[in-house]
């Protein structure tokens, strides 16, 4: 097996009013996109900032690319290798205007501002934001903000990616597009989601966070998982495909059982 990018051994971290994680195990190996589920505060975000350092454990070891990390200082190399997206897009962005924002990384990693500005204007490009180089970040769409996070994420080309709820907030067809650019990444990528369509598109594994540890997922029949919605188009979703006939909703009437309303309007058409 080889060496994982990014691991947390028998961690526990807890909030002065409660524990979230316990004594749990997880490995981000070379080439993965794993889902990460779990139900409204079980603790997925933390477990994000756990990896990258803006949490300590209270008890366990974080370690990134093979070393145990305890300090700041450990972590800032961490960082710059490993690029996470915040559930809260105003975490993210902090800049008047979003090619300053999708500029800021690669100026920090050294770049002059004419070769920052051109990464930042082709990442904007590439998720499909041109012309947004000159918009006021704050006044940006709920959407709008979520995809110009992911750019000044993808401007500093980390080596892994954590995505917290990537596809949140986003229509439909956005949200496709975003799948389609996200499965053509070649980085490693950890990505939290309540999104099925997510998970049954491009995570090569399951994990799912209860009670402070992480259970994983058999799902080789990509069916719909538990917990997560059904949104987008594709979905295995093959319950709402199957055709319902007059008969059949008639014989539910009959014993008062069955698919109910909206079953029946499907099928009158209505
Ligand atoms: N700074 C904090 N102080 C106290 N409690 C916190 C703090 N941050 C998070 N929590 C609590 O810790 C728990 C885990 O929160 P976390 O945000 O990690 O959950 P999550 O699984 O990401 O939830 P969601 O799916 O709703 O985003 C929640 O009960 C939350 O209220």
């Amino acid at each position: 097996m080889t060496e994982p990018l990014l691991e947390l051994r028998r961690v526990a971290f807890g909030y002065p009013e409660r524990l979230v994680l316990r004594d749990l195990d997880l490995r981000l190996e070379v080439g993965e996109r794993l889902a990460l589920i779990g139900a409204n505060g079980s603790g997925k975000t933390t477990l994000l900032h756990l990896l990258v350092g803006l949490k300590r454990p209270t008890a366990g070891a974080v370690v990134a690319f093979g070393d145990v990390r305890e300090t700041e200082a450990a972590f800032l190399p961490v960082r710059r290798r490993v690029g996470l997206l915040f559930q809260d897009a105003d975490d993210q962005l902090f800049c008047p205007t979003v090619i300053e924002d999708v500029a800021f990384g690669p100026l920090n990693l050294g770049l002059s501002p004419a070769q920052a500005r051109a990464v930042a204007e082709e990442t904007l490009a590439m998720l499909g934001l041109d012309g947004y180089a000159g918009r006021i970040t704050h006044r940006l769409s709920g959407g709008e903000k979520r995809l110009v996070s992911l750019a000044t994420v993808l401007a500093m080309h980390p080596e892994v990616l954590l995505l917290d709820e990537p596809t949140s907030g986003l229509d439909e067809a956005t949200e496709q597009r975003l799948i389609d650019h996200l499965a053509d990444l070649p980085q490693t990528m950890l990505f939290v989601t309540h999104d099925q369509d997510l998970v049954t598109r491009l995570a090569t594994r399951i994990l799912r966070l209860k009670e402070g540890r992480l259970h994983e997922i058999a799902n080789p029949s990509r069916m719909p998982i538990k917990g997560l919605h059904l949104v987008g188009r594709g979905h295995p979703c093959p319950e709402l495909r199957r055709p319902v006939t007059t008969a059949q909703i008639r014989d539910e009437r009959d014993t008062g059982e069955g698919a109910g309303p909206r079953a029946a309007s499907v099928a009158s058409g209505g």
